[in-house]
């Protein structure tokens, strides 16, 4: 292909004033292969009717809009890290207009997952409570552990995240406990615990427990926890800076660019199916 012919992926990125659309729009900036194409927040947003770019000092010549249609005429694709809300409000457009979607936001309830994979019929859509190669790893790892210690060890996932984080556990954890849960034969609903207080009464072998930590600007760590008898083994991850996602998300954006249609996640977008 000649320097003439070369089109770059054009990408609208929603939430684009948030945390992970201002690492969105400098990493979309800088890749080479991509080119930010629309940029959407919410009508509330005082970012409305700016530069993309305005925040991280680097005009982008693409202003933020809340108008969705508008926002995302002329994209290929969308990369939404919103609320679970506004990623179905713009779902509903992405389907009208044939744009490919890379869902990072977390927190959906089963309906509105089940509303996604509708959706996935006839547009293309990554979707995975984190996109860092970092976690996807690990979450092959915790495949192989949890086969290996099926019985014997008690489980507990511990997450810490930044004040902000509105939902808990995060998408992160709990997509370990589904992991987990199904190496060993369970069905995480059935298995986990979200809390503990009081006289609980002994643990529940079978259980999978879940402990949350907010604070600061802690950018997200995701420990677990296999406890046996005279001995721990714990599994750990942790993200120093948001970058990661923002690139596991522009390789989902080239993983989609010859998809029409389909559910994927991030083992998909890596080749660790
Ligand atoms: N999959 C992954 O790898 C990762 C996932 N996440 C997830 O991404 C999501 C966003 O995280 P983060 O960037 O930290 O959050 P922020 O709050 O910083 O950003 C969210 C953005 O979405 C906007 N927004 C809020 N409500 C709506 C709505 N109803 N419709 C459309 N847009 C809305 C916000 O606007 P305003 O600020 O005006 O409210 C803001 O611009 C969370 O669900 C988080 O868990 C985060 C990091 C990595
Ligand atoms: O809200 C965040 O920040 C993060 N959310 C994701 C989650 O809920 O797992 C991914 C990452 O941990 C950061």
């Amino acid at each position: 292909m000649s320097a003439a012919d070369f089109q770059p992926l054009r990408v609208c990125v929603a939430g684009a004033s948030g945390r992970m659309g201002q690492m969105l729009v400098d990493a979309i900036r800088a890749s080479g292969d991509c080119q930010l194409s629309g940029a959407l927040d919410i009508p509330a947003s005082p970012a409305i009717g700016q530069d993309a770019g305005a925040f991280g000092g680097e005009p982008t010549g693409v202003a933020i809009t809340a108008d969705l249609a508008a926002g995302l005429a002329g994209s290929r694709f969308l990369i939404d890290f919103t609320r679970p809300e506004g990623t179905l409000a713009h779902l509903r457009e992405c389907v009208k207009q044939g744009v490919n979607l890379v869902i990072g936001t977390t927190g959906f309830s089963d309906a509105q997952k089940a509303e996604i994979a509708e959706a996935s019929k006839s547009i293309a859509i990554v979707m995975a409570p984190n996109m860092s190669v970092g976690v996807n790893v690990t979450l092959k790892l915790l495949d192989m552990a949890a086969r290996a210690m099926s019985t014997g060890y008690d489980i507990e996932i511990i997450e810490a995240h930044h004040r902000h984080k509105i939902d808990a556990p995060s998408g992160t954890a709990l997509k370990m406990g589904e992991v987990v849960a199904q190496a060993m034969g369970r069905d995480l609903k059935d298995c986990a615990v979200y809390a503990r207080e009081g006289v609980t009464g002994e643990r529940d072998p079978s259980s999978i427990g879940f402990a949350t930590i907010r604070g600061g600007d802690i950018v997200g760590d995701h420990t677990v926890l296999f406890a046996g008898t005279g001995e721990r083994i714990e599994i750990s991850h942790k993200s120093s800076n948001r970058a990661g996602y923002a690139q596991g998300s522009l390789r989902a954006v080239r993983f989609l660019a010859d998809k029409t249609s389909g559910l994927y996640d991030m083992f998909d977008v890596l080749g660790l199916r």
